[in-house]
């Protein structure tokens, strides 16, 4: 049984139930949504490859032999070369790189740290290159006569040569130099470190924080798409990679650009002749951008996207893992990721071998550079028209020159993953939050909580509408209840309230006021919710509790959870009301986190309450004695409340049920029949 257990299992796996993309799964809108943003190939071909993939390969290698092994190989090396030098396809029509601009913003705070880091970086890049000049001064200086055995070069002594010969030509004046100019470096090179870190970070800050507070005020519908995973992946990833932008990118630049400027003055001085020849190769490293440039930028762009996905598969996951262990489905789970994450893996090494490519490019380049003047520089030394110090300096500086032009050169290159990220965080800062969206700004003086559904008719989507032309009137101190089945839109109607979501027909009026002209905060602040299930966050019960209105004391957070019937519980637990509700309130049961939510409504106080079944899951004894805290928060509000249970309707003044989008009052002696049918 064992050994056919095991058998299964690996069948599984090589026929890849587990590990193939299932077509259902691309075909949900969202990432059908995604695939065509991406302009990924159809989800069926691209599941077929896949498959393909980890199909195909295994069983190739049971088949063919050696010889045709090796051949497969090579046809794929090529075809996988052939495909890294495919033209890629642009990511979006939009992106510009005046783009970047719009990031410079959050350079503002800490733009002083950044000018002194700058000038920093310009004095320490001018230190750094006089270095290489220690080996000409020790061979043409300090060595009596010379190397070539003559105390000067044929030409007459340039600038360069008359000024350091006369402030070092003697060995101890030039360790003297070289350790001052060590020690300025050593120094300075920690101030800048120090500072540039201080920059990092107060950039990240700041963009961080504007972006969580941006991504915070989008509209509901945008998070219940379930793409949690996939934000946290933007708001962290691509931030990360702004950081690298602003602390090193840009500094990196900045000094490559001061090297090859002060390495073109140094090598001029040392020999105009040869420096000429040297710019003649500038072209070939423009050319690798031209080469590159777009292939990476597409790749990076698929990259991060994927790896998005990766996060917002896990997050879905790890969200759901009591689901996942009691259908044992982890192996189902893994083989979801695996494809997600092989599809990142596809692109990461597709990115490595076209930066490799690039590189290597380079290298090429500035190998030739250093040929060509070993070749017509070594005919200068052998001719006597060149010293042996400058032509060793020359070469030093050669590698100095060559090491910083390519970084500069290569500007574009590194700058793709960046342009990636301003890319995907502009469409983040692009997205219209619910201010944008024109969700209204009044802000009433006082509020009495009358509200009106006038002809309210609301689908999510077209063509399957969920209210229809719903009228009723709630007014201070009346409590409406609505029943109805489950999904027959009680859950809506209280969004449409909370202006989550916007009637299509019909007005909602709240004292006299369009619901659409009222700012959403304000009318939020005017309502507390207890829903059926309350969310609780990873911190203490005292600060769950204190969520309906912060600045509450310990006092007033203790009344509340007494009159929510919960806080003779609090006090049983080890730590009180110090103990951790854990991830999402799971250390707390369900009737506990429920009573948590009362309290917090306690604590809150506002004129609008929404009970959703605010005690599905307490014991009857419990539910009771809740029913009275309830009635007491009821008094003086206005009170929707949605139940099933014939203890709460007791509380309404008027019933009423949906059926089929419609809401239809009950009398009070159908009231009990239905509620118990
Ligand atoms: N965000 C959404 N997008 C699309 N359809 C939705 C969305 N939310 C709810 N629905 C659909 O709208 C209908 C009403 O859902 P709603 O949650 O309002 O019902 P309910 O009466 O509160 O149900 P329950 O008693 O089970 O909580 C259901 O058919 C549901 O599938």
């Amino acid at each position: 049984m064992a050994t056919s257990g095991r058998h299964t299992g690996s069948a599984r796996k090589r026929s890849g139930p587990g590990c193939s993309l299932k077509p259902g799964r691309w075909r949900d809108s969202r990432n059908a949504a995604a695939i065509d943003r991406l302009r990924l190939p159809d989800p069926d071909r691209l599941s077929g490859c896949l498959r393909a993939e980890t199909t195909a390969v295994p069983a190739m290698r049971e088949v063919e032999g050696m010889g045709q092994k090796g051949a497969a190989k090579i046809r794929d090396g090529i075809a996988f070369v052939r495909e890294i030098f495919t033209p890629a396809r642009e990511t979006s029509n939009e992106f510009r790189y005046q783009d970047i601009l719009y990031f410079f913003r959050y350079l503002r705070p800490v733009w002083k740290i950044g000018a002194i880091s700058l000038v920093l970086t310009i004095i320490l890049v001018g230190l750094r290159t006089l270095v290489p000049l220690s080996g000409k001064i020790f061979l043409d200086y300090v060595v009596p006569g010379g190397v070539s055995g003559e105390s000067s070069p044929a030409q007459a002594p340039s600038l360069l040569d008359t000024s350091l010969s006369a402030v070092c030509s003697s060995l101890p004046a030039l360790v003297a130099a070289m350790l001052v100019l060590g020690a300025a470096i050593g120094i300075l090179g920690l101030l800048q470190s120090y500072l540039l870190v201080k920059f990092r970070e107060e950039y990240t800050f700041h963009l961080q924080t504007d972006l969580f507070d941006h991504v915070l005020r989008f509209p509901l519908p945008y998070f219940k798409s379930g793409q949690t995973g996939y934000l946290m992946s933007r708001i962290s990833g691509d931030v990360g990679i702004m950081q690298f932008l602003f602390s090193q990118f840009l500094p990196q630049i900045l000094s490559s650009f001061f090297y090859v400027a002060f390495s073109v003055f140094i090598l001029y001085a040392l020999s105009a002749r040869l420096t000429l020849i040297m710019i003649i190769f500038t072209p070939l490293f423009l050319l690798v951008n031209l080469i590159f440039v777009s292939r990476i930028r597409a790749v990076t762009y698929q990259e991060r996207e994927r790896g998005a996905y990766v996060s917002r598969d896990l997050q879905e996951i790890l969200a759901g893992i009591e689901t996942v262990k009691t259908h044992t489905a982890e192996e189902r789970e893994v083989g979801r990721i695996v494809n997600t994450l092989r599809g990142v893996i596809r692109m990461r090494i597709k990115n490595s071998m076209l930066n490799s490519f690039s590189s290597q490019f380079l290298l090429g380049t500035q190998f030739m550079m250093l040929l060509a003047v070993f070749w017509i520089g070594g005919q200068d030394v052998i001719a006597g028209t060149m010293t042996v110090g400058d032509f060793v300096a020359y070469i030093a500086y050669i590698a100095t020159f060559s090491t910083a032009s390519k970084t500069f050169f290569s500007l574009p290159v590194i700058l793709q993953p960046v342009l990636t990220s301003v890319e995907r965080l502009q469409e983040l800062f692009g997205t219209a939050t619910e201010t944008d969206q024109g969700s209204g700004g009044f802000v009433p003086e006082t509020i009495k909580g009358t509200i009106e559904f006038r002809d309210v008719s609301f689908s999510y989507v077209d063509g399957a509408p969920v209210l229809h032309g719903v009228n009723f009137t709630v007014g201070p101190g009346e409590v409406v209840a609505l029943t109805g089945r489950t999904g027959a839109g009680k859950t809506t109607l209280i969004n449409l309230l909370l202006k989550f979501f916007t009637p299509q027909s019909g007005m909602i009026v709240l004292d006299g006021h369009d619901l659409i002209e009222l700012d959403p905060g304000w009318v939020r602040r005017q309502v507390s919710v207890v829903s059926q299930d309350p969310f609780l966050f990873h911190t203490s019960i005292e600060e769950n509790v204190r969520y309906g209105r912060p600045e509450a004391g310990r006092d007033e957070v203790i009344e509340a959870a007494r009159k929510a019937q919960i806080h003779a519980e609090i006090l049983g637990f080890p730590e009180g009301y110090e103990t951790v509700a854990g991830e999402r309130g799971t250390q707390l049961s369900a009737g506990q986190r429920q009573r948590i939510a009362v309290a917090r409504a306690f604590l809150r106080d506002s004129q609008i309450l929404i009970l959703d079944e605010p005690t599905s899951s307490l014991d009857a004894g419990t539910e009771e004695r809740l029913q009275k805290s309830l009635a007491e928060l009821a008094a003086g509000r206005t009170v929707i409340l949605i139940t099933h249970r014939t203890g709460l309707l007791s509380l309404a003044d008027r019933v009423y049920a949906l059926e089929d989008g419609h809401l239809v009052e009950q009398n009070p002696s159908s009231r009990r029949v239905e509620v118990e049918a």
